[in-house]
């Protein structure tokens, strides 16, 4: 069971991290359109624990994509850190979310060849060290895995770990560019309820320093926790808090 107290009790700078504008993203298919988001508006505050929550279906996965800049809205925009997401080349968005954002995924996905510490070197190499030489990304990658008490396993293949660790490892990879959001697509899905609280308590103490964490959950009880959330209905969202959600429609929100 996840403790029933929210997180919303810091403080937290006013200006939002990202600014979502009358987001609509439609599919068009030789049949028929789809819209699988209607006009979404809401902030993300710098600092939150922020859940997107919604039955399957709803369109948090799409949401996702757009806040990372993986697809790219049909209406409306994305301003992260005060700089709107635009269409740009895969190379460009690749080294900006590397920058940007850390994002952890319910299946956790770490190589299987390489060590914890092999997947955060990883990162690193690939995001370009988040501003750090070199010759400190060993150490980094190390800080990292200490952050999520994980130094004694850094040697172990993701195979010798549990699920808990290997998302914590996962979370570890998430910071090793030391970016201001981490982003979690259900990330305590594939968990049992123990370990999924305390992976949970892992990414919701990252707030304290300084990072703001989104994570998606179809789970109403886990999103009760988040410090600021918009749930979604249908490409719509029907409930917000803390969020300066436009609400669109009143519906009930049933998982
Ligand atoms: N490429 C696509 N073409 C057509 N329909 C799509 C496409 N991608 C998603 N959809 C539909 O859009 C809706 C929203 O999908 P999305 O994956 O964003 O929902 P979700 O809330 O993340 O669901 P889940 O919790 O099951 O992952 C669904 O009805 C889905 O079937």
């Amino acid at each position: 069971m996840f403790h029933a107290h929210t997180y919303d009790h810091y403080q937290v700078p006013a200006s939002p991290l990202i600014q979502v504008e009358h987001l609509t993203r439609i599919i068009t298919t030789r049949m028929q359109k789809t819209m699988l988001l209607n006009d979404i508006t809401f902030t993300v505050p710098t600092q939150s624990l922020f859940a997107i929550n919604g039955p399957s279906g709803s369109g948090k996965s799409t949401l996702l994509n757009m806040l990372t800049g993986i697809d790219r809205p049909t209406e409306g925009r994305v301003i992260f850190a005060d700089q709107e997401l635009k269409a740009q080349g895969e190379n460009v968005l690749a080294r900006w979310r590397g920058r940007n954002v850390g994002i952890i995924f319910q299946f956790f996905q770490l190589i299987p060849t390489l060590t914890a510490f092999e997947n955060v070197l990883l990162a690193l190499e690939l995001g370009g060290g988040g501003g750090l030489r070199r010759k400190d990304w060993r150490e980094r990658a190390l800080t990292c895995l200490d952050m999520v008490a994980l130094s004694s396993f850094a040697h172990r293949l993701p195979a010798e770990l549990s699920g808990g660790q290997q998302q914590r490892v996962a979370i570890a990879r998430a910071l090793a560019n030391d970016p201001p959001a981490l982003i979690a697509d259900e990330p305590t899905g594939n968990l049992d309820s123990a370990t999924a609280n305390s992976v949970f308590t892992t990414l919701a103490n990252l707030t304290h320093q300084g990072k703001t964490v989104i994570y998606v959950t179809h789970d109403p009880q886990l999103a009760s926790l988040a410090s600021a959330r918009i749930d979604l209905l249908d490409g719509q969202i029907v409930n917000e808090h803390g969020a300066n959600a436009i609400i669109t429609s009143r519906r009930e929100v049933h998982s």
